[in-house]
């Protein structure tokens, strides 16, 4: 039987100190890439009423969200994502904001998944949204910040799939798909199980040649060409529009020079369904899952008072940190200085000399010195200490250089006058 006092449940996880700081790093380094491109931070609750993320908002299926009642019996949810929460917060308190908001986070997010082999079901995403505005250039700056925020976690082989909600919401109209089918063919198609297309396909009544473009939509992914290819198989007015959409922020992908890190999926549907325009979704070596998933939703804010128009993604911080260890990167860790330990005759020099280093922004451990240096050596050792400072009695220190291995006696006095780390 599992012991469910030491044991967390499946699907999330602990985060050890290495771990931790990696993760830490990531995060700040993403945000200040966000931070750039004018993006500011918000804080939204983890858990929310579940209207705010029920099926009409598009969000995840029911099932795949943990709900609870509150005392007074209202149904809550923890946020399956945040992009709702963001929705419901800028139509708040941005009601008669006329101007585009541009608005950052990172925050966990909760998915109650069927068959999440291994996969978290409490994720970490940090994402964007930039409300307002429709246009090419936006649909453009929000893929050139996400290619940006992917470098500077590191990564050097990644690729953005693009594809157009639009292009396959017009063919489903045109195949007078209702609601239930569309949504049932949308999840098929993103689970890339044509044989299930090919059978909802022919329970509907729609013509050869329209069912032969939902069945080509595997095929269409690759480069740049792709929209031409495309163009060829349909002339319903929604999906051609969405192809001149996505040739034009193509054009100003070329402008900020990331049109490398970009290829096409005409195929590319999302399990979200606010989606109405482009859609985005980033893959690397390392991880079997997107790193990172977003989109045009020029609907959902409207659901929560305010008319207007919105983009965003979000880079799934776990996701990410696999594909990084993975592919063998290497990520700047948090580490201690210095440890400082003493005795009850040098406790006051020891405790001064700690402040002040403290003061000057080292990471300063200290403690009462109750074991041999050695042993205090391989403590340090272990835990990643940069070097051990030792005040065995009132005139002198010994210090340990735990890098080299150097070893140094220093008079106090001197200390206090450098003020220099061991
Ligand atoms: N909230 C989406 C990502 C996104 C942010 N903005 C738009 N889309 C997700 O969880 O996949």
């Amino acid at each position: 039987m599992i012991d469910c006092l030491l044991h967390t449940p499946e699907g999330v996880r602990d985060f050890n100190i290495k771990e931790t700081s990696k993760k830490i790093e990531l995060q700040n380094r993403i945000g200040s890439v966000f931070h750039r491109y004018g993006f500011r931070d918000i804080q939204t609750p983890t858990f929310e009423y579940y209207d705010v993320f029920n099926h009409e908002r598009g969000t995840v299926d029911i099932r795949e969200m943990y709900k609870f009642f509150d005392r007074d019996g209202n149904i809550l949810a923890l946020r399956p994502d945040i992009t709702p929460s963001i929705a419901r917060y800028v139509s708040t308190y941005y009601k008669n904001e006329e101007n585009p908001v541009r608005v950052c986070y990172v925050g966990n997010t909760f998915r109650n998944g069927k068959s999440y082999q291994g996969k978290l079901r409490e994720f970490t995403q940090a994402g964007v949204e930039l409300i307002g505005i429709n246009s090419e250039d936006a649909d453009a700056e929000i893929i050139a910040l996400i290619i940006n925020s992917l470098s500077i976690a590191g990564l050097e082989k990644f690729q953005i799939d693009l594809g157009q909600a639009g292009f396959f919401k017009g063919l489903a109209e045109e195949a007078g798909l209702d609601a239930n089918e569309e949504e049932e063919l949308r999840n098929f198609v993103d689970e890339k199980n044509f044989i299930a297309v090919e059978e909802l396909l022919t329970r509907c009544n729609m013509s050869d040649d329209l069912k032969q473009v939902f069945l080509d939509l595997p095929k269409l992914f690759g480069s740049v060409e792709v929209i031409e290819k495309a163009r060829k198989l349909t002339n319903n007015a929604k999906a051609i529009n969405s192809l001149d959409r996505l040739e034009k922020v193509y054009e100003i992908l070329c402008d900020y020079g990331v049109e490398n890190y970009v290829s096409f999926d005409l195929g590319l549907v999302n399990c979200l369904n606010y989606y109405t325009g482009i859609i985005f979704r980033g893959y690397t070596y390392g991880t079997g899952v997107s790193i990172v998933d977003g989109g045009r939703y020029d609907t959902l804010l409207k659901q929560f008072g305010k008319d207007v128009p919105a983009i965003g993604f979000a880079i799934v911080i776990d996701e990410l940190m696999l594909a990084i260890e993975r592919q063998q990167i290497s990520l700047p860790e948090f580490n201690i200085d210095t440890l400082i330990v003493y005795n009850q005759q040098t406790r006051k020099q020891a405790i001064i000399i700690s402040e002040e280093f403290r003061s000057k922004g080292m990471n300063v451990q200290i403690g009462l010195l109750e074991k041999s240096l050695e042993d205090n050596i391989e403590y340090g050792k272990k835990h990643g200490i940069g070097g051990i400072m030792s005040f065995n009695n009132n005139e002198e220190v010994v210090l340990v250089n735990l890098q080299t291995m150097d070893k140094t006696v220093v008079a106090i006095n001197e200390l206090l006058d450098r003020g220099e780390k061991a």
